[in-house]
């Protein structure tokens, strides 16, 4: 098998696996997998597909420009200057970008100071984080229409020891340095939020009930 049709089914089964959780509402998400270095090729989700739907032509090959280098009909995804960013700022392999509700309640919810700090939970060494009172703090950045200025105030928010950046009442994208540690990541960061987001219900449900 070819490292291309590896890295397309490696991506495929990522994809498949996060449509389970229906994480793709609305055609939302795009996903890359990284092939080869010098020069780079990655493979990325085409534009405006349904994430959850299985096609021959859910991804394309592009350079580091985010320009196609093969043939093709569809549209790289109109956020492949995320992926790009990471790409060219950490040593991250695959790259997942998807909208939660979770996520996006977290990401206004702590919009205003412009990262979460995730704490007091065993799920934090998922990011080999292995210490007492382990934290992880994940940055927030506005989330604009100008999808080249959205990358570049992605990319200068990215913080190499946090693989992961969220893009407030948008989503979150998160890497690894191959597609099972940015999904571990991503898969980390969704319980961490969604523990978070039902902890914060029930505490004011309670208060209220009170
Ligand atoms: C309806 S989702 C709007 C675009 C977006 O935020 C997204 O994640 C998907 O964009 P793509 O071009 O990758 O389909
Ligand atoms: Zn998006």
């Amino acid at each position: 098998m070819s490292l291309f049709q590896s890295r397309w089914e490696e991506l495929a089964s990522i994809k498949a696996e996060l449509a389970c959780r229906d994480w793709f509402p609305g055609t939302s998400g795009n996903l890359s997998i990284k092939l080869n270095d010098d020069p780079t090729t990655i493979l990325v989700t085409a534009s405006g597909k349904d994430k959850s739907k299985q096609t021959t032509e859910d991804f394309i090959l592009i350079n580091d420009s985010g320009k196609p280098i093969t043939e093709t009909n569809a549209k790289v995804s109109a956020e492949t200057g995320l992926h790009l960013e990471v790409y060219k700022r950490t040593n991250a392999g695959c790259c997942l970008h998807v909208h939660t509700i979770d996520n996006n309640i977290i990401s206004e919810l702590f919009g205003d100071e412009g990262q979460v700090v995730l704490r007091n939970q065993e799920l934090i060494k998922a990011f080999n984080i292995w210490e007492q009172g382990a934290q992880i703090s994940v940055p927030i950045i506005e989330n604009i229409a100008d999808l080249q200025e959205l990358a570049i105030n992605f990319g200068n928010a990215i913080n190499p020891q946090v693989p992961a950046v969220l893009i407030r009442n948008h989503g979150i994208t998160a890497w690894g340095k191959n597609g099972f540690e940015a999904k571990k990541h991503l898969e980390a960061f969704e319980f961490l939020f969604s523990y978070h987001v039902k902890l914060q219900m029930l505490a004011s449900a309670k208060l209220s009930y009170i």
